[in-house]
């Protein structure tokens, strides 16, 4: 199966000149397929926050190389990775981060602006389809404030699809929701994956939902395990 993304040797440090150098990730060799639906599970300080940043292309790693959608990133410059992000990409964070003063719609076509600078009928079209799909027909219009935050997750998950990304880096999409919401929204992350054909990575804390996922990474102090060791 075609690769989405692949971390080969990938190492991150911090600090030097007055500060000391700490080493976050030690050598991280990762391939996520297309299409695959995988949970990132690590304790606090591990580095899932400093991975997903290197994933994303919002941090460089010090050594080691990335590669996205079979083009080697880790060298590209700062434009480059910008308009790589915008086509390959989508995010989710733990709190949705959406416009206040945009409707769920506005909010939702965000991304096609600062990909394309301008919004065709089709965008409109895709945005209210996905708006829908999700259950916020009748919610397009409101602003985040009006919305429950199981909704306003939602319009973020939509708002992460838009652009029709390869992939989905989703950190703790459910962690500020309650059980019940949050069991809800994983289901429909685990629809639209299917739906969409968008890989997932999400981070959870959640032995339960990385039980739902097709594969489970675990970092332990910037080290992947074994799979099937956790
Ligand atoms: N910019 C930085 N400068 C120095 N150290 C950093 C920097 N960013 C992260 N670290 C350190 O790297 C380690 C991993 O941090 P990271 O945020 O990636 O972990 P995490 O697994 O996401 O943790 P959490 O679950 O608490 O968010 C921590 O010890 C942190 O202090």
């Amino acid at each position: 199966m075609a690769e989405v993304l692949r971390l080969q040797g990938v190492r991150k440090r911090y600090g030097g000149g007055a500060s000391p150098v700490v080493e976050v990730l030690h050598g991280i060799d990762l391939a996520l397929a297309a299409g695959e639906f995988v949970a990132l599970v690590g304790p606090s300080g591990s580095g899932k926050s400093t991975l997903l940043n290197i994933m994303g292309l919002l941090e460089t790693p010090t050594d080691g190389e990335v590669w996205l959608a079979g083009e080697p990133v880790h060298a590209a410059s700062d434009a480059a990775r910008t308009a790589l992000r915008n086509r390959y990409l989508g995010f989710v964070f733990q709190f949705h981060h959406l416009l206040p003063a945009f409707s769920a719609e506005e909010n939702v076509l965000m991304p096609v602006l600062a990909g394309r600078g301008r919004i065709t009928a089709d965008d409109r079209q895709r945005a209210r389809a996905l708006l829908a799909r999700t259950g916020l027909a009748d919610h397009a219009h409101k602003r985040p404030v009006q919305l429950s935050g199981g909704q306003q997750q939602r319009v973020a998950i939509v708002r992460a699809l838009m652009n029709r990304p390869r992939l989905v880096l989703a950190d703790e999409p459910t962690g500020n929701l309650d059980t019940q919401t949050a069991q809800e929204v994983f289901g429909l992350l685990r629809e639209l994956n299917r739906e969409e054909g968008t890989a997932f990575l999400i981070v959870t804390h959640d032995p339960g939902l990385a039980a739902r996922c097709d594969r489970r990474i675990d970092l332990r102090d910037g080290r992947l395990l074994p799979a099937g060791s956790a």
